[in-house]
C-alpha cells in the first residue's frame, strides 16, 4: 500500500540527548494525522525532519514516495508548511505575499491568478487581498499562512501548532477552514498540537512522550481502550474516601490528584447508586464523564498532557 508519509525507525539526537527514539508510523492519503504530546516530547523535531528542515540521525522517511534526505526538492514540492510563528511579510499586502510564494515555488505564471483567488476563497480572505498584512488580526494572518501553504497544490500540509496563541473563537474558525480543506482538496494533513480538543478532529492520533510514540489509533479507539466511564469525586476527606473506594467498590482504577478522586468504572449507573448510598465520607462534588484523550495520555504516562 502507498502511504503519503512513511516513517521507519526514526531517531534524532542532539549531542548525547535523544529527542526522537525510533518512531515508526505511516499516514494515508487524505488523512488528518494528529501528533499529540506535551512540550518537549519531540513533535517539532519530527515535523522538521519530515519537512526536510532537519537531518535525522538515522531511520528512513518518505513523503509522497520521496526520501527526505536524498530527494529534498521533490519532498519540498510535495508539502506545504504552516509554522508556529508568523512568517509572512507584514509590509506586503496579502496578495503580494501569495504572489511571492507562487514565484518561489514556480507555480506557472498563467495559473497564479486563478490559484490565488482559489485559496483566498478557501480561507475567506478575498475582501482583504489588497490589505497590508500588518493590519491583519492574528487569526487573519494564520488564515493567510494556510492559504499560502496551499498555493502550490501540496499533497501534504504540515501544521505545527496551527492555533497556538489564538483566542478560542479564532481557534475554532481556523479548524473550520482546516476541515473545509480536507473536504475540498483532499489534502493529507499532519498536525502537531498539545490541545486535546484539537487532536479529536484527527482521523488518527499518535501520542508522543519523551521522544517515543506510545500509542497510535483513532481518537475513538484510543478512548474505548480505556473502557468505562470516569467519575470525578470531591469529598470532605479525600484520603479517607480514597481508602473507602479502594476497599469497598468495584473500580477499574482509582487515583487522587489535585484534590479530586478519579474513578474509572465499568458501569457508572451501578457504581453511582451504590456509591451515593454507602459512602461514609461526606461528598462535596460529583461528575460523570466519558474518557478524553487526556485520560488516554494519563493512563499511558501517569501525567496530564499539559503537565
Ligand atoms: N537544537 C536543539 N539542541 C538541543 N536540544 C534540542 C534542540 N531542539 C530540541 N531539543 C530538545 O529536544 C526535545 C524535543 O524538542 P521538540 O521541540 O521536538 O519538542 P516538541 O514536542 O515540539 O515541544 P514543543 O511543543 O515545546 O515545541 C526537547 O527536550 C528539546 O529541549
Amino acid at each position: 500500500m502507498f502511504y503519503l508519509i512513511h516513517v521507519q525507525n526514526l531517531k534524532k539526537s542532539y549531542k548525547s540527548f535523544q529527542a526522537v527514539k525510533g518512531s515508526s508510523f505511516h499516514v494515508k492519503e487524505g488523512e488528518i494525522f494528529g501528533f499529540l504530546g506535551p512540550n518537549g516530547a519531540g513533535k517539532s523535531t519530527t515535523i522538521n525532519i519530515l519537512s526536510t528542515m532537519l537531518e535525522p540521525s538515522s531511520g528512513t522517511v518518505t513523503i509522497n514516495g520521496y526520501e527526505v534526505t536524498k530527494q529534498k526538492n521533490r519532498v519540498r514540492e510535495s508539502i506545504g508548511i504552516i509554522f508556529q510563528e508568523n512568517t509572512l511579510d507584514e509590509k506586503l499586502t496579502a496578495k503580494e505575499n501569495l504572489m511571492l510564494h507562487c514565484k518561489f515555488y514556480n507555480v506557472p505564471r498563467s495559473k497564479r491568478k486563478a490559484r490565488i483567488a482559489e485559496v483566498f476563497e478557501i480561507v475567506d480572505l478575498k475582501e482583504s487581498a489588497g490589505t497590508l498584512v500588518e493590519k491583519f488580526s492574528g487569526g487573519m494572518q494564520r488564515r493567510l499562512e494556510i492559504a499560502r501553504g496551499l498555493l502550490h497544490y501540496p499533497k501534504v500540509l504540515f501544521l505545527d501548532e496551527p492555533s497556538v496563541g489564538l483566542d478560542p473563537q479564532t481557534r475554532a474558525h481556523i479548524w473550520e477552514y482546516i476541515l473545509k480543506l480536507k473536504e475540498k482538496e483532499n489534502i493529507t494533513m499532519f498536525l502537531t498540537t498539545h490541545y486535546l480538543d484539537e487532536a479529536e478532529i484527527s482521523d488518527r492520533v499518535a501520542i508522543m512522550d519523551h521522544g517515543e510514540i506510545i500509542a497510535i489509533d483513532t481518537p475513538k479507539n484510543l478512548k474505548q481502550q480505556l473502557g468505562g466511564d470516569i467519575i470525578e469525586i470531591t469529598t470532605a476527606d479525600n484520603q479517607a474516601a480514597l481508602q473507602e473506594i479502594e476497599d469497598n467498590f468495584d473500580v477499574i482504577d482509582v487515583s487522587l490528584k489535585d484534590e479530586v478522586i478519579y474513578c474509572k468504572v465499568e458501569n457508572s449507573d451501578a457504581f453511582v447508586s451504590k456509591f451515593i448510598k454507602s459512602l461514609k465520607t461526606p461528598l462535596t462534588g460529583f461528575d460523570i464523564r466519558k474518557p478524553t484523550l487526556n485520560d488516554v495520555f494519563l493512563s499511558f504516562t501517569g501525567r496530564e498532557i499539559r503537565g
